[in-house]
């Protein structure tokens, strides 16, 4: 199960300081994928064991001043219904302001944990001005310096009790989550697949707020649709739809083995689509990407070159994606899609056994070995598949240091060149021996 952690508070009080300092840890990966700087509002983080998602509702809001009361109103809301735990942040500088009783109110009757987070306390004498926000009658208050990270730990010890162990799987069918953007097509692709059966369908486990699981089991497949569909009439504000559907996505994408991910072919890939992908990415998981409404284009005999090149470009590094042409409206490609995906699921659990995996991959690297650094050289003696759900190789050698991460990209084409796991993430790991 997912568990989200979800920014809250009034513009300016450090939500975003905040955010980063909770996910920094994970900067140095997320770093590596270029072109999303910007528009990144949730993001994966750790702490003693736990993963989870943290979302900053902060970036959703409109800058406008007559709705942005009712977008953070809403965002609370949603918070309230979707997130794990929430941080309530206000700022020590300013006190308690109307727009933050009106959030406790909110909160006070919502039934999700709620920590208030007490910012900008960035030394001890400021402890005392604190305790003023006892009064928002919301429990323990939770002190910290957003800027230095002082009292991060504290506040994270307390939060991680909040977490959802890890459920019992519901039964070993492979799980396919439909997720992408509003309007682009993810109801209507469900619709065609289910057709009818829909209606009979129930939803399984948990309350009708979890996205729904589908269970398909025709023409001799049998699989898990996790629908995040159908979000928008649930939102008055235009940005909240899609800080919604961000919420929605990350559950529905946690709880997916593979994650099918939707692109409105007149729109093209957007920073949206860019950050699903590579949220997917980090959390291992295998993913097919759909353009749909391919009717709508028009098309030569270079289009569907022209389209997988720009798409690939965006999601670099990991680019041994397949791509689906759709058209929902037209019934094209729609049954494509789920052999697609099936072929991915295989890929992400493909095991290749310890003698092939050598046999095939010494001899590659005999011929470019790792570059040596100050006269010495890495010899890799022989590699192994580490168990798991999703595709991760030890290679072990003497020098495992030296090795850079030209040479990780390297390793990691060359385990695609040889053997197929299109659409899965693969992990590679340089040990000692
Ligand atoms: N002194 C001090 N300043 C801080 C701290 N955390 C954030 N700030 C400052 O407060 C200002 C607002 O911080 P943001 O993180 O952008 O606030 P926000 O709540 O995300 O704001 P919105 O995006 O408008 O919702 C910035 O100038 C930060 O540098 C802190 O712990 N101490
Ligand atoms: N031209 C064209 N229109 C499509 C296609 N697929 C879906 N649409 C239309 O796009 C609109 C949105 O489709 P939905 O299936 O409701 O999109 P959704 O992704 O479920 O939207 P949310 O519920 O907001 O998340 C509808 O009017 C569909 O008829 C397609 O392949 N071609």
């Amino acid at each position: 199960m997912s568990n989200i952690v979800a920014i809250v508070g009034r513009p300016n009080v450090g939500k975003s300081t905040l955010y980063n300092r909770l996910t920094e840890s994970r900067k140095a990966i997320v770093d590596d994928f270029s072109g999303v700087t910007r528009d990144r509002h949730y993001g994966t983080s750790e702490w003693t064991d736990h993963q989870f998602t943290v979302v900053d509702t902060g970036g959703y809001v409109a800058n406008s001043a007559d709705v942005f009361e009712t977008a953070i109103r809403e965002q609370v809301m949603i918070a309230i219904e979707e997130a794990t735990v929430i941080l309530f942040v206000v700022d020590v500088t300013t006190g308690i302001t109307d727009l933050d009783d009106e959030i406790a109110t909110l909160l006070r009757k919502g039934n999700k944990p709620v920590f208030v987070v007490v910012n900008k306390v960035d030394n001890t004498s400021q402890v005392s001005d604190a305790t003023e926000f006892y009064s928002l009658g919301l429990g323990e208050i939770y002190t910290l310096s957003s800027m230095t990270g002082s009292g991060t730990g504290e506040l994270l010890d307390e939060v991680v009790k909040h977490f959802e162990d890890v459920p019992l799987e519901e039964n070993n069918r492979p799980k396919y989550a439909i997720v992408g953007r509003p309007n682009v097509g993810k109801s209507s692709i469900i619709n065609a697949l289910i057709g009818k059966e829909r209606n009979i369908v129930t939803p399984i486990a948990g309350t009708t707020r979890d996205s729904i699981h589908i269970h398909y089991n025709q023409y001799g497949h049998d699989f898990m649709l996790i629908d995040t569909a159908g979000l928008r009439k649930k939102t008055k504000v235009k940005e909240n739809i899609e800080f919604y559907s961000v919420m929605r996505t990350i559950k529905a994408l946690e709880e997916a083995d593979v994650v099918i991910l939707m692109i409105d072919a007149v729109e093209g890939i957007e920073s949206q689509d860019i950050n699903i992908f590579h949220l997917a990415e980090k959390n291992k998981k295998g993913i097919v990407i759909v353009v749909n409404k391919w009717d709508l284009i028009e098309k030569n005999s270079k289009t569907v070159k022209v389209f997988e090149e720009q798409i690939r470009q965006k999601v670099a590094p990991f680019t041994d994606v397949p791509i689906v042409f759709t058209s929902v409206l037209e019934k094209q490609r729609v049954l494509k899609v789920i052999d697609v995906a099936n072929k991915v699921y295989e890929n992400r659990a493909r095991k290749i056994p310890t003698s092939k995996l050598n046999e095939v991959m010494l001899p590659i690297i005999e011929n470019y070995p790792p570059p040596s650094i100050k006269g010495k050289y890495v010899k890799i003696k022989y590699i192994t598949q580490i168990a798991g759900a999703t595709p991760m190789f030890a290679f072990f050698c003497n020098l495992p240091q030296y090795i850079k991460d030209p040479y990780y990209r390297f390793i990691e084409n060359q385990l695609r060149e040889n053997f197929e796991f299109t659409g899965a993430p693969i992990q590679v790991w340089f040990r000692q021996k």
